[in-house]
């Protein structure tokens, strides 16, 4: 083997092993050799029918009418148990294939929601691409079409030793042509082919990923570039991208289409006409009867083909390697723990207070220090506003109270992140009911419709449950409700939640100023502590403590 094999094989293994390996591996298994022991039985109906064929050819040449009917009832029977034992496993392959899947999904989504390692992709991370493809597609594929390699393994293994005992018996000469033949596919096709098309699906994989990922961008921006009217530069970018999956695909199909196949069907064909010249003479001569070469064409057929099965599948099996990759290296991205900035790590202490010490804050990779050397502590119940101009770090400090950014030194004294609610710059509708957006970020709590409907009431939302039809319709919040609309209801959900701490990023700045100050009188009566950034004067008067953050003190490029 060589080292492309090992490494993908090696790749796959590190994967696979998790499940078969793992705490389902009794079921799993189970399942797998009841899929061994379908496959054998066959095998050896295929056996059957193959030497069936060669019976009845023999029978019609030697003009034996009651040999050759005897031959065709045998023979139907072998075909309906055949029916029965296909379909047995492929419905068993499949299922395998659907747990496995369900399985692995579970675990990347458990790693990729741990430790915020969704942010850390989409923020900091180039290497990485579409994620969101590979737990779809990849791991889709990686489950289904091992199953499928697997079943084809096993059962070319199967067919190579009964067929070869045929061959064997029919003529040595078979078997050592049969010998030569495969060596010579197996390294042509992976030693020459192998790599090239390997990495062209990889390719293939990414660009489609960046074609679609770009629709969906589209689709989630869709008013704002109807606004701008920004069509055509968007109708440019997304054919740029299809542009690149075009391109690919092309240099794809002519290796495996042109290249591939100018090799592959040549030599797949030898195999209708190699054992009739192997045998020929001694079928001229009289010494073996003319349904032997049926036979044997059958057999070395069936032998050859699994023996290739490699270079006949070898378009799937590149795709495959393909997508053993892509999830290889992010199931090893996901695995390390999350980085810790080298040196300059700003210090988390939990703690039953929000205090800064000391704090200098810089962006994750160092190039601009945002602020120096910033103290200030909150008494439970009272509220800071954090002010200063655009860009100058108001939303970083809120992230790195989140834990989110830590490059800087200092200390930071906060609670535990489920005492503290965030409301970000721009208020995040999920997918789901009323209710779920109410209750957000938790997913049950203990509210009544009524209890709700004051809360809404409350915020100035009076009507919005009778508008949609009740809590429990779904809807796009985020196109359904106007900005505003959408900040009142995300301050809803601290009435709702009622968290001892809030942290609010402009969350009201889309509102005009008496529903502003409406929520942060509301705000007050909770008697939770608060940070909010915001610009307008009017809110000073709802924060004890005010700071002003100013533009950055130097840049460190
Ligand atoms: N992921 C990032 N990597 C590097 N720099 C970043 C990143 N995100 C933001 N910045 C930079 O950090 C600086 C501070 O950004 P921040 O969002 O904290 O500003 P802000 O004071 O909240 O601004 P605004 O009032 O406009 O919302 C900006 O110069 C911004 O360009």
């Amino acid at each position: 083997m060589n080292r492309f094999n090992l490494t993908v094989v090696k790749r796959f293994w590190a994967i696979a092993k998790l499940y078969w390996l793992g705490n389902e591996k009794k079921g799993a298994n189970a399942l797998l050799v009841l899929l061994g022991v379908l496959l054998l039985a066959n095998t050896q109906v295929k056996v059957f029918l193959n030497t069936i064929q060669g019976e009845l050819i023999s029978a019609l040449s030697a003009r034996d009418s009651a040999r050759f009917w005897q031959g065709v009832v045998i023979a139907l029977g072998g075909i309906i148990i055949s029916g029965f034992l296909n379909s047995g496993y492929g419905y068993l392959r499949e299922t395998i294939g659907i747990y496995w899947r369900r399985w692995l999904t579970d675990r990347f989504l458990n790693q990729y929601f741990s430790d915020r390692a969704f942010y850390e992709l989409s923020n900091f991370n180039q290497e990485i691409d579409n994620p969101d493809q590979r737990i779809a597609e990849n791991v889709a594929s990686f489950c289904q079409q091992s199953i499928q390699f697997f079943v084809n393994i096993i059962e070319s293994i199967f067919v190579v030793i009964a067929f070869s005992f045929i061959l064997w018996s029919i003529s040595i000469n078979l078997v050592l042509a049969l010998l030569i033949y495969s060596i010579l596919a197996y390294s042509i096709t992976i030693g020459f082919y192998g790599r090239k098309l390997t990495q062209l699906h990889l390719n293939q994989l990414r660009k489609e990923a960046d074609f679609r990922f770009g629709l969906v961008r589209i689709r989630e921006n869709a008013e704002s570039i109807a606004f701008y009217n920004g069509t055509s530069q968007e109708a440019n970018k997304i054919k740029l991208l299809f542009n690149e999956v075009f391109n690919n695909f092309k240099r794809l199909i002519l290796w495996s289409e042109l290249y591939l196949n100018i090799f592959k069907y040549p030599f797949g064909n030898l195999t209708l006409i190699l054992p009739a010249v192997i045998l020929g003479n001694q079928i001229l001569i009289g010494k073996l009867e003319v349904g032997k070469v049926t036979e044997a064409m059958g057999a070395f057929g069936s032998v050859a083909f699994s023996v290739n099965l490699i270079m006949y599948q070898f378009e799937i099996f590149t795709k495959f390697a393909a997508s053993i990759d892509r999830l290889y290296i992010f199931y090893e991205y996901l695995k390390q723990p999350r980085k810790e900035t080298a040196n300059k790590k700003i210090d988390i202490v939990k703690d039953n207070r929000l205090a800064v010490e000391n704090l200098t804050l810089e962006t994750p990779n160092y190039q601009k220090t945002l602020f120096k050397n910033l103290s200030v502590e909150l008494q439970p119940g009272q509220g800071l506003l954090i002010m200063g101009e655009s860009g100058s770090g108001k939303t970083s400090l809120l992230r790195a109270l989140a834990g989110l950014w830590n490059s800087g030194t200092g200390v930071i004294f906060r609670p535990e992140l489920e005492e503290m609610l965030f409301l970000p710059q721009r208020p995040y509708m999920i997918l789901g009911t009323l209710r779920d957006q109410l209750i957000y970020p938790n997913a049950k709590v203990d509210v009544s419709d009524e209890e709700l409907r004051q809360i809404l009431h409350r915020v100035n939302l009076s009507n919005l449950a009778e508008r949609f039809g009740g809590f429990d319709v779904e809807k796009d919040w985020s196109y359904v409700l106007s900005l505003g609309e959408q900040q009142r209801l995300a301050f809803a959900r601290i009435l709702v939640t009622k968290p001892k701490y809030a942290i609010l990023d402009e969350a009201t700045s889309a509102l005009d100023v008496n529903n502003e100050e409406n929520l942060y009188r509301l705000l007050l009566e909770t008697g939770t502590t608060f940070v909010s950034v915001g610009h307008r004067p009017n809110l000073k008067k709802f924060h004890q403590l005010i700071i002003s953050v100013s533009l950055p003190v130097s840049s460190n490029l």
